[in-house]
């Protein structure tokens, strides 16, 4: 069978949920200046419009992590690939994450991060997929929590394909 996607959350509404998100940022850190922190590459989509909608003053740094490869299911292992540019000592971070599955890339990156002093240190993800969770991790925004698909577009890719798509679907056709 063909590679298709159907849509999972089509483009108003992901608009609409990621102005709502900036809005509930704005408000939670009032008079603060808050760091973000994108995880490549999945993230960077998301942070981008999220940041647009962010109206506290807004530094951001990207690090690159990586575990799947071209599969549906994640190694285990975490790769860095690139590291922050910036120290986190004082700031007021928030992770940004396109999606949080298994939880082992996020579990692994906070306890990283959490050793670099950060003043406080809050997550914020587009998706989260609760049903495969083998690592607790604690979010403090989502966008969507979905079914346990495999779902493409607004960063997210199967085989690096399909980050490009404006809304979110699932991939059907694939083992
Ligand atoms: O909760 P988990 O099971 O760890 O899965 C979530 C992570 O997996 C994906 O990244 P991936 O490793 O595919 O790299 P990418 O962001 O470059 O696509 C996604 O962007 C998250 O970072
Ligand atoms: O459902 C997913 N789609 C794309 N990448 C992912 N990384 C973890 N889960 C997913
Ligand atoms: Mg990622």
């Amino acid at each position: 069978m063909a590679e298709t996607i159907r849509v999972l959350v089509p483009e108003d509404e992901v608009d609409k949920r990621v102005r709502e998100l900036g809005k509930q940022i704005s408000e939670a850190y009032a008079g603060k200046q808050v760091h973000l922190i994108c995880v490549l590459k999945g993230g960077v989509f998301f942070m981008c419009e999220l940041a647009k909608r962010i109206e506290v003053p807004v530094t951001m740094d990207f690090m690159s992590v990586s575990s799947y490869g071209d599969a549906t299911a994640s190694s285990g292992v975490i790769r860095i690939a690139k590291d922050l540019d910036q120290t986190l000592e004082g700031k007021d971070v928030l992770v940004v994450e396109d999606i949080i599955d298994s939880g082992r890339t996020l579990s692994y990156l906070l306890e990283i991060l959490e050793k670099r002093n950060p003043n406080s240190m809050k997550l914020c993800t587009l998706l989260d997929k609760p049903d495969r969770r083998v690592r607790d991790v604690k979010v403090d925004y989502v966008g969507f929590s979905i079914p346990d698909e495999f779902v493409v577009g607004y960063g997210l890719d199967y085989a690096q394909k399909y980050r490009n798509l404006p809304f979110i679907g699932v991939v059907e056709g694939i083992e």
